[in-house]
């Protein structure tokens, strides 16, 4: 009886356990009607390329310290992988430039693009309006999560460090907006709940999309706008 008793008490708290990871995990997979019905705009705001400055950073990078090596001006980035681009360029260039964001320090030098950090925190005192920080990080974890974290420390504040969203697949988080420099956005979750505003960045200026999608060029851009435009 003790036995049976010990049992089911052990099968409640598993199916306690399963029963709050199942809502947990519709929380985020279904959450557009959520965010919709709770009369909030959520939006996710990519890091690298968006409010960082990846690009203008790494070829900084590149060049200090590889300086007898070619490299790909901003003017003549294409596509969203800077080490496919200069592997093309030279084979042994891929690896080297992979070398420049696995470095320490990287993410954490990295500028705040022009208006980025004071769109970041105007939006943020928006009415009815959650901002998260959105961002993939590297593979190599040494220092890339770290660094995030201490760059939305340092330009934000640590307020902004409850908002931050560390994620390779960007598909599964529920939102309404999601302002991203990655043309490209794919993952498990095959009809994300967001919109993806594509950040023109040097790589994406050129690119002619085939599925209809609304650009942000710049922060001086009217973001206000797209906002607007999903609230209720
Ligand atoms: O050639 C490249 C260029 C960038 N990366 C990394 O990809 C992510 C991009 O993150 P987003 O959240 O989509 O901005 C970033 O960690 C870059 O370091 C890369 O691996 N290879
Ligand atoms: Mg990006």
């Amino acid at each position: 009886m003790i036995l049976i008793n010990r049992f089911s008490h052990v099968q409640k708290v598993e199916n306690a356990f399963t029963s709050t990871k199942v809502r947990w995990f519709s929380a985020i997979t279904n959450g557009a009607s959520d965010t919709r019905q709770s009369g909030r705009l959520r939006v996710l705001v990519d890091m690298d390329g968006v409010l960082a400055d990846f690009e203008g950073g790494f070829l900084k990078k590149f060049r200090a310290k590889f300086p007898n090596d070619p490299y790909i001006s901003l003017e003549d980035r294409r596509g969203f992988w800077v080490s496919t681009q200069y592997g093309h360029l030279r084979s042994d260039l891929c690896e080297k430039a992979i070398s420049i964001w696995e470095s320490q320090n990287f993410f954490m030098e990295l500028d705040p693009l022009p208006g980025a950090v004071e769109a970041v925190q105007q939006m943020s005192r928006f009415q009815n309006t959650d901002v998260f920080i959105c961002t993939s990080p590297i593979k190599m974890y040494k220092h890339c999560p770290y660094e995030k974290y201490a760059w939305v420390d340092k330009h934000l504040g640590s307020e902004f460090l409850e908002q931050i969203i560390l994620t390779r697949d960007k598909t599964v988080v529920s939102a309404d907006l999601l302002i991203d420099d990655r043309p490209d956005i794919t993952g498990a979750e095959s009809h994300p709940t967001w919109e993806h505003i594509l950040f023109s960045a040097c790589h994406n200026k050129h690119q002619q999309l085939n599925h209809p999608i609304r650009r942000l060029h710049s922060w001086s851009d009217n973001w206000r706008a797209l906002l607007d435009s999903k609230q209720q």
